[in-house]
Protein backbone atom coordinates (compact mmCIF):
# COMPACT_ATOMS: atom_id res chain seq x y z
CA UNK A 1 0.00 0.00 0.00
CA UNK A 2 1.50 3.04 -1.04
CA UNK A 3 1.63 5.93 1.54
CA UNK A 4 0.33 9.55 1.27
CA UNK A 5 1.94 12.23 2.00
CA UNK A 6 0.12 15.71 1.58
CA UNK A 7 2.00 18.98 1.05
CA UNK A 8 0.67 22.36 1.85
CA UNK A 9 1.99 25.83 1.56
CA UNK A 10 0.28 28.01 3.78
CA UNK A 11 -2.57 30.73 3.44
CA UNK A 12 -2.19 34.05 1.87
CA UNK A 13 0.02 35.70 5.06
CA UNK A 14 0.27 39.50 5.30
CA UNK A 15 3.45 40.11 4.16
CA UNK A 16 1.99 38.12 0.67
CA UNK A 17 -1.42 40.84 0.78
CA UNK A 18 1.47 43.08 1.12
CA UNK A 19 3.65 41.84 -2.03
CA UNK A 20 6.48 42.16 0.34
CA UNK A 21 9.19 39.66 0.30
CA UNK A 22 9.04 37.59 3.95
CA UNK A 23 11.52 34.36 4.39
CA UNK A 24 12.42 34.19 7.99
CA UNK A 25 10.15 36.86 9.42
CA UNK A 26 7.54 35.70 10.69
CA UNK A 27 4.55 36.85 10.10
CA UNK A 28 0.06 36.34 10.70
CA UNK A 29 -2.13 34.93 8.29
CA UNK A 30 -4.72 37.18 6.98
CA UNK A 31 -8.16 36.15 6.93
CA UNK A 32 -8.17 35.25 3.72
CA UNK A 33 -4.96 32.86 4.52
CA UNK A 34 -7.00 31.58 7.21
CA UNK A 35 -10.42 30.83 4.78
CA UNK A 36 -7.98 29.51 1.96
CA UNK A 37 -6.59 26.94 4.38
CA UNK A 38 -10.44 26.08 6.02
CA UNK A 39 -11.15 25.57 1.86
CA UNK A 40 -8.20 23.34 1.75
CA UNK A 41 -9.05 21.34 4.81
CA UNK A 42 -12.74 20.65 3.65
CA UNK A 43 -11.40 19.98 0.20
CA UNK A 44 -8.79 17.13 1.96
CA UNK A 45 -12.09 15.99 3.90
CA UNK A 46 -13.26 14.22 1.27
CA UNK A 47 -10.38 12.09 0.39
CA UNK A 48 -10.68 10.32 3.88
CA UNK A 49 -7.00 9.84 4.26
CA UNK A 50 -6.96 9.63 8.30
CA UNK A 51 -2.90 10.78 9.31
CA UNK A 52 -0.32 9.23 11.79
CA UNK A 53 1.78 12.94 12.22
CA UNK A 54 1.98 16.04 10.68
CA UNK A 55 5.19 18.62 10.31
CA UNK A 56 5.21 21.89 9.70
CA UNK A 57 7.99 24.81 10.22
CA UNK A 58 9.16 26.86 13.15
CA UNK A 59 6.80 30.34 11.32
CA UNK A 60 2.80 30.86 12.79
CA UNK A 61 1.92 31.20 9.00
CA UNK A 62 2.87 27.68 8.33
CA UNK A 63 1.53 26.48 11.75
CA UNK A 64 -1.95 28.09 11.71
CA UNK A 65 -2.45 26.76 8.40
CA UNK A 66 -1.99 23.49 9.74
CA UNK A 67 -3.98 24.09 13.04
CA UNK A 68 -6.89 25.05 10.19
CA UNK A 69 -7.24 22.19 8.46
CA UNK A 70 -6.39 19.81 10.91
CA UNK A 71 -9.13 21.12 12.45
CA UNK A 72 -11.49 20.79 9.45
CA UNK A 73 -10.49 16.99 8.91
CA UNK A 74 -11.44 16.67 12.14
CA UNK A 75 -8.00 15.50 13.27
CA UNK A 76 -6.32 17.37 16.31
CA UNK A 77 -4.82 15.22 18.42
CA UNK A 78 -1.79 13.69 16.03
CA UNK A 79 1.45 14.32 16.85
CA UNK A 80 2.80 17.93 15.40
CA UNK A 81 6.66 18.08 15.04
CA UNK A 82 7.54 21.71 14.68
CA UNK A 83 11.16 22.37 12.93
CA UNK A 84 12.84 25.05 11.51
CA UNK A 85 14.28 22.88 8.78
CA UNK A 86 10.67 23.81 6.70
CA UNK A 87 11.13 27.46 7.27
CA UNK A 88 10.96 29.23 4.18
CA UNK A 89 13.95 30.59 1.49
CA UNK A 90 15.54 33.38 3.96
CA UNK A 91 15.85 36.07 1.78
CA UNK A 92 18.47 38.02 3.02
CA UNK A 93 18.25 41.66 2.40
CA UNK A 94 14.82 41.50 0.02
CA UNK A 95 13.30 40.50 3.50
CA UNK A 96 10.52 43.75 3.92
CA UNK A 97 10.98 44.59 0.45
CA UNK A 98 8.19 45.49 -1.39
CA UNK A 99 8.52 42.88 -4.97
CA UNK A 100 7.67 45.67 -7.41
CA UNK A 101 9.94 48.14 -5.60
CA UNK A 102 12.49 45.58 -5.69
CA UNK A 103 11.65 45.26 -9.63
CA UNK A 104 11.85 49.04 -10.12
CA UNK A 105 15.34 49.04 -8.82
CA UNK A 106 17.34 45.77 -10.30
CA UNK A 107 14.98 45.13 -13.09
CA UNK A 108 12.70 42.58 -13.75
CA UNK A 109 15.11 39.97 -14.92
CA UNK A 110 17.21 40.23 -11.79
CA UNK A 111 14.59 39.70 -9.49
CA UNK A 112 13.15 36.74 -11.36
CA UNK A 113 16.97 35.37 -11.08
CA UNK A 114 16.62 35.42 -7.06
CA UNK A 115 13.09 34.28 -7.18
CA UNK A 116 13.14 30.85 -9.20
CA UNK A 117 16.76 31.05 -10.27
CA UNK A 118 17.79 27.42 -8.96
CA UNK A 119 21.21 28.14 -7.62
CA UNK A 120 21.82 31.94 -7.55
CA UNK A 121 20.96 33.70 -3.68
CA UNK A 122 19.42 36.86 -3.24
CA UNK A 123 21.89 39.34 -1.71
CA UNK A 124 22.49 39.34 2.01
CA UNK A 125 24.19 37.33 4.68
CA UNK A 126 22.09 34.53 5.44
CA UNK A 127 20.06 34.64 1.73
CA UNK A 128 19.53 31.46 0.27
CA UNK A 129 19.00 30.11 -3.07
CA UNK A 130 16.61 27.31 -3.65
CA UNK A 131 19.59 25.19 -3.98
CA UNK A 132 20.48 26.19 -0.06
CA UNK A 133 17.53 25.50 0.89
CA UNK A 134 17.44 21.84 -0.23
CA UNK A 135 20.11 21.72 1.38
CA UNK A 136 18.47 22.00 4.79
CA UNK A 137 15.57 20.94 3.93
CA UNK A 138 16.56 17.14 1.88
CA UNK A 139 18.48 16.17 5.02
CA UNK A 140 15.56 16.84 7.50
CA UNK A 141 13.00 15.29 4.97
CA UNK A 142 15.32 11.98 4.34
CA UNK A 143 16.32 11.46 8.11
CA UNK A 144 12.89 12.47 9.92
CA UNK A 145 10.11 11.48 7.34
CA UNK A 146 10.96 9.72 4.45
CA UNK A 147 11.65 6.54 6.63
CA UNK A 148 8.18 6.94 8.34
CA UNK A 149 6.25 6.83 4.61
CA UNK A 150 8.19 3.69 4.29
CA UNK A 151 6.72 2.05 7.07
CA UNK A 152 3.30 2.73 5.52
CA UNK A 153 2.68 6.38 7.46
CA UNK A 154 0.36 9.03 6.46
CA UNK A 155 1.79 12.26 6.69
CA UNK A 156 0.60 15.71 6.72
CA UNK A 157 3.00 19.03 6.41
CA UNK A 158 2.63 22.55 6.26
CA UNK A 159 5.36 24.56 5.20
CA UNK A 160 6.16 27.22 2.31
CA UNK A 161 6.58 27.91 -1.09
CA UNK A 162 10.67 27.32 -1.32
CA UNK A 163 10.88 24.91 1.25
CA UNK A 164 8.26 22.70 0.12
CA UNK A 165 9.28 23.30 -3.98
CA UNK A 166 12.80 22.27 -2.63
CA UNK A 167 10.92 18.48 -1.49
CA UNK A 168 8.49 18.25 -4.36
CA UNK A 169 12.04 18.42 -6.65
CA UNK A 170 13.40 15.08 -4.67
CA UNK A 171 10.01 13.46 -4.94
CA UNK A 172 9.12 14.44 -8.57
CA UNK A 173 13.01 14.13 -9.67
CA UNK A 174 12.89 17.71 -11.26
CA UNK A 175 15.98 19.14 -12.38
CA UNK A 176 17.14 22.77 -11.36
CA UNK A 177 15.86 23.85 -15.12
CA UNK A 178 12.52 22.41 -13.94
CA UNK A 179 11.49 23.75 -10.75
CA UNK A 180 12.05 27.37 -12.19
CA UNK A 181 8.09 26.62 -13.40
CA UNK A 182 7.07 24.87 -10.55
CA UNK A 183 4.52 27.66 -8.49
CA UNK A 184 2.32 26.24 -5.28
CA UNK A 185 -0.61 28.22 -4.66
CA UNK A 186 -1.27 29.20 -0.90
CA UNK A 187 -3.57 27.09 0.78
CA UNK A 188 -3.99 24.14 -1.78
CA UNK A 189 -3.18 21.03 -0.22
CA UNK A 190 -0.86 18.47 -2.91
CA UNK A 191 -1.77 14.51 -2.13
CA UNK A 192 1.37 12.29 -2.93
CA UNK A 193 0.79 8.17 -3.23
CA UNK A 194 4.27 7.50 -2.63
CA UNK A 195 5.72 4.22 -2.88
CA UNK A 196 9.38 3.85 -1.24
CA UNK A 197 11.55 1.86 -2.82
CA UNK A 198 15.21 1.79 -1.69
CA UNK A 199 14.76 4.78 0.49
CA UNK A 200 13.46 6.60 -2.98
CA UNK A 201 10.63 8.08 -3.30
CA UNK A 202 8.06 6.95 -6.27
CA UNK A 203 5.18 8.80 -7.17
CA UNK A 204 2.30 6.12 -7.99
CA UNK A 205 -0.48 9.47 -7.99
CA UNK A 206 -1.00 13.40 -7.08
CA UNK A 207 -3.79 15.03 -6.94
CA UNK A 208 -4.04 19.02 -6.41
CA UNK A 209 -7.14 20.18 -4.10
CA UNK A 210 -7.39 23.64 -6.10
CA UNK A 211 -9.42 26.45 -4.99
CA UNK A 212 -10.10 30.58 -5.67
CA UNK A 213 -11.48 32.48 -2.95
O1 LIG B 1 9.01 34.62 1.34
C1 LIG B 1 8.22 35.11 0.50
O2 LIG B 1 8.27 36.29 0.13
C2 LIG B 1 7.14 34.24 -0.11
O3 LIG B 1 6.59 33.44 0.83
C3 LIG B 1 7.66 33.41 -1.25
O4 LIG B 1 8.12 34.30 -2.13
P1 LIG B 1 8.52 34.01 -3.66
O5 LIG B 1 7.29 33.64 -4.39
O6 LIG B 1 9.10 35.32 -4.07
O7 LIG B 1 9.57 32.93 -3.65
Amino acid sequence: MPATLVLTRHGESEWNKKNLFTGWVDVKLTEKGEQEAKLGGERLKASNTQFDCAYTSSLQRAQKTLEIIQSEIGQTSIPVTKDEALNERHYGELQGLNKDDARNKWGEDQVHIWRRSYNVPPPGDNAESLELTAKRVLPYWKSEILPKLADGKNILIAAHGNSLRALIMDIEKLSGDQVVGLELATGVPIEFKLDIVDGEPKVTSKKIFNQSL
